[in-house]
C-alpha cells in the first residue's frame, strides 16, 4: 500500500518506564503528547509494591504531565515474595491497579526485589486469576548457566509454562517479547496470553550493539536477538493478530550511566516511536494493521475501551527533525536512532472532522 496519509485511534503504550523526579518531568511529555494511556512500570528505587505507593506515584506522574495533555497512567504493582495479597486485591478492586509485574530477581534494571522462588507467589497468582488481574512478566531466567540469548526461551519452559499450567485462568502478558520462541508460545497459548512488542526490537537485531564497536544505546533487556527473531516479531506485530500490542519499553537512563564500563540496559524511544512504527508498518505493507497493534489490541486484552481521539499520520517529503538527545538535569538521555530517516509525522485531530 502506498499512501501519504492515514488516521488511527489514539495509541496507548502498554509498557513504559517513566522513572521519577527530574527524569519523570523530562520524559513524560513525550508520551503524553501522543499516547492517551500507558501501563507504568513499577521498577523505581524503591519499587512500587503497595497500592498506597502506586497511588502516590500516579499523583506525581499526573503532576508532571505538561498542561494541555490528557494522559492516564495505568498503574502496576511490583510483585515480591512478600506482597500483601489483600492490598493487591483492594488496589485492583479500587480500579487503580491494572496489572502486576513479575521480575525474576536480578533479571533487569531494579529487579533485585523481584521473585526468586516462584512457588511462593502461587497464592497471589491464584487470587489474580480469580479477579482477572493480568500478570506482566519480564520473561528471562537469571541462571548464570543459561546463555543470555537463550534466557527467554528457557524462561518459557522453566517458569512461564509451569505457572500457566498451575494457574490456567491467569491472564499473562509476555512483556517485550524478543524471540520466535516467545511469539510461537503466545500464538499457541489461548485467549489469556498476549505479548507486548517494543519499537526497537522491530528495528534492530544483535548486530546493532555488537558489530563495528560496542553501542550502549542499543543495549536493552531482553537483548535484541538474531535477525530471524526480529523478522518473527515484525510478522507478529504487523499481522494485526490481537495477541500482540505495542509496549515501547521506553526506558531512559542518563548517558553517563549507559556509556560506562557496566552500562545500564534500556533504550529511550518515546520521542520518535510512532514515526518509527509507521515506517516499519509501511515497509511491510501493513499500514492498515498499525491501528490494531498500537490502539486496539492492547485495550481489548485489558478489557478497556479504545480511545475516542484520533491521530493523523502524514508522510512528509523530507525527513522529520527530532533531537538526538534530551537534557535531564546535568546529563543527557540519548534518543533511539532507528538507523534510517523518518518521514511520518503525526498529530491529534479534532474528532469533529471525521
Ligand atoms: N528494558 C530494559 O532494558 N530496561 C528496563 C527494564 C526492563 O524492562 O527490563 C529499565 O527499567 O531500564
Ligand atoms: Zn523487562
Ligand atoms: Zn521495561
Amino acid at each position: 500500500m502506498s499512501q501519504s496519509e492515514f488516521i488511527i485511534r489514539k495509541p496507548d503504550d502498554w509498557h513504559l518506564h517513566l522513572r521519577d523526579g527530574d527524569m519523570l518531568k523530562a520524559v513524560v511529555g513525550h508520551t503524553s503528547e501522543h499516547f492517551a494511556r500507558a501501563i507504568i512500570m513499577p521498577n523505581l528505587v524503591p519499587p512500587v509494591i503497595t497500592t498506597a505507593q502506586a497511588s502516590e506515584y500516579a499523583k506525581r506522574i499526573k503532576a508532571a504531565v505538561p498542561e494541555g495533555h490528557k494522559f492516564e497512567p495505568l498503574m502496576t504493582l511490583y510483585l515480591t515474595e512478600t506482597t500483601d495479597l489483600n492490598d493487591l486485591a483492594a488496589g485492583a478492586e479500587s480500579g487503580l491497579i491494572k496489572a502486576v509485574k513479575l521480575y525474576p530477581a536480578g533479571a533487569t534494571t531494579n529487579s533485585e526485589s523481584g521473585v526468586r522462588n516462584f512457588e511462593t507467589i502461587v497464592p497471589i497468582l491464584e487470587k489474580m486469576a480469580e479477579i482477572g488481574l493480568p500478570l506482566l512478566v519480564h520473561g528471562e531466567v537469571t541462571d548464570p548457566q543459561i546463555d543470555i540469548f537463550d534466557r527467554e526461551a528457557v524462561f518459557i519452559e522453566r517458569v512461564l509454562d509451569p505457572v500457566r499450567t498451575k494457574v490456567p485462568e491467569l491472564k499473562v502478558v509476555m512483556e517485550h517479547v524478543t524471540t520466535s520462541d516467545g511469539v510461537d508460545y503466545v500464538m499457541s497459548g489461548g485467549d489469556n496470553i498476549g505479548a507486548t512488542i517494543t519499537t526497537h526490537h522491530l528495528i534492530i537485531n544483535r548486530n546493532a550493539y555488537l558489530a563495528g564497536g560496542i553501542k550502549p544505546h542499543y543495549y536493552c533487556l531482553p537483548v535484541a536477538k538474531r535477525e530471524e527473531h526480529r523478522l518473527a516479531l515484525r510478522k507478529a506485530a504487523t499481522s494485526g493478530n490481537a495477541k500482540f500490542f505495542l509496549g515501547t519499553d521506553s526506558a531512559p537512563h542518563p548517558d553517563g550511566a549507559k556509556e560506562a564500563a557496566c552500562g545500564c540496559a534500556g533504550i529511550y524511544t518515546s520521542l520518535n516511536t510512532l514515526s518509527c512504527l509507521a515506517h516499519v508498518f509501511e515497509q511491510d505493507g501493513a499500514l492498515e494493521n498499525l491501528e490494531a497493534f498500537a490502539s486496539l489490541n492492547g485495550p481489548a486484552f485489558y478489557g478497556l475501551k479504545p480511545n475516542d481521539q484520533r491521530v493523523r499520520f502524514t508522510k512528509s517529503e523530507t525527513p522529520i527533525a527530532y533531537p538526538d538527545k534530551i537534557n535531564v538535569q546535568n546529563d543527557k538521555v540519548t534518543v533511539f536512532d532507528p538507523g534510517f530517516p523518518l518521514f511520518w509525522k503525526h498529530e491529534e485531530i479534532s474528532t469533529d472532522t471525521i
